[in-house]
């Protein structure tokens, strides 16, 4: 069960428990891939943190062979709500047999519309996947334009716009080494 944060346990709340996310969701990633060949995706720019964060937790949970790529997709730009047009770069060969054998585990950052995720399981599920799963750190449920369901989540979250820990506006914050929400002044 992903953790509700809303107003009465707030952002201080959020990053005071957010280091108790690791464990519990390594673990539950740990003993589903169990003597699988796992190769985890992280995607760019936003999923940077919370990717070098879980990886670094998995392989101490004893996980320490795990392989790691990356793809990158962006339809935000300068803009809190998404265009719908996601751009999807596969940072390297996109041949069908990229991750062939392999079971892929997706990080992410933040779920929101879901455009993104529905864009990118297609375009990975192309590469020759024996399974494709995603985690995600957000989710922001109440804005889905399309279904998607992560099969880990960190932190279910209200509709706030969220910038640090990887997470930006128009570029920026990124590397706030918090969470938090941005006042909706700074980008009305
Ligand atoms: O569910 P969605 O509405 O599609 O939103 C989620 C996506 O939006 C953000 O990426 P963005 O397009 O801002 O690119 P970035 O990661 O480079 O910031 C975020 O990092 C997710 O990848
Ligand atoms: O709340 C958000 N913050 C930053 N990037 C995002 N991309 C989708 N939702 C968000
Ligand atoms: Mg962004």
């Amino acid at each position: 069960m992903a953790m509700p944060l809303n107003k009465t346990n707030g952002v201080t709340a959020f990053v005071d428990s957010f280091h108790q996310y690791l464990p519990h969701r390594n673990r539950d990633i740990c003993r589903d891939y169990q003597g699988k060949d796992l190769i985890v995706v992280g995607v760019l720019k936003g999923a940077f943190i919370f990717m070098s964060d879980l990886t670094r937790a998995i392989a101490e949970e004893g996980m320490p062979s795990v392989r790691i790529d990356f793809i990158r997709a962006s339809s935000y730009g300068s803009s809190s709500v998404s265009n719908g047009a996601v751009g999807v770069d596969m940072c390297g060969s996109s041949s069908d047999s990229r991750w062939a054998g392999r079971h892929v585990l997706l990080v992410e950052d933040i779920i929101d519309s879901g455009n993104t995720l529905c864009r990118l399981a297609g375009a990975v599920a192309s590469c020759g996947a024996d399974s494709v799963k995603v985690v995600a750190l957000l989710d922001k449920k109440g804005r889905r334009q399309v279904e998607f369901e992560a099969d880990y989540v960190g932190f279910d979250i209200p509709d706030k716009f969220i910038v640090g820990y990887g997470l930006d506006f128009d570029e920026t914050y990124r590397c706030l080494p918090y969470v938090a929400v941005l006042r909706p002044e700074a980008y009305a």
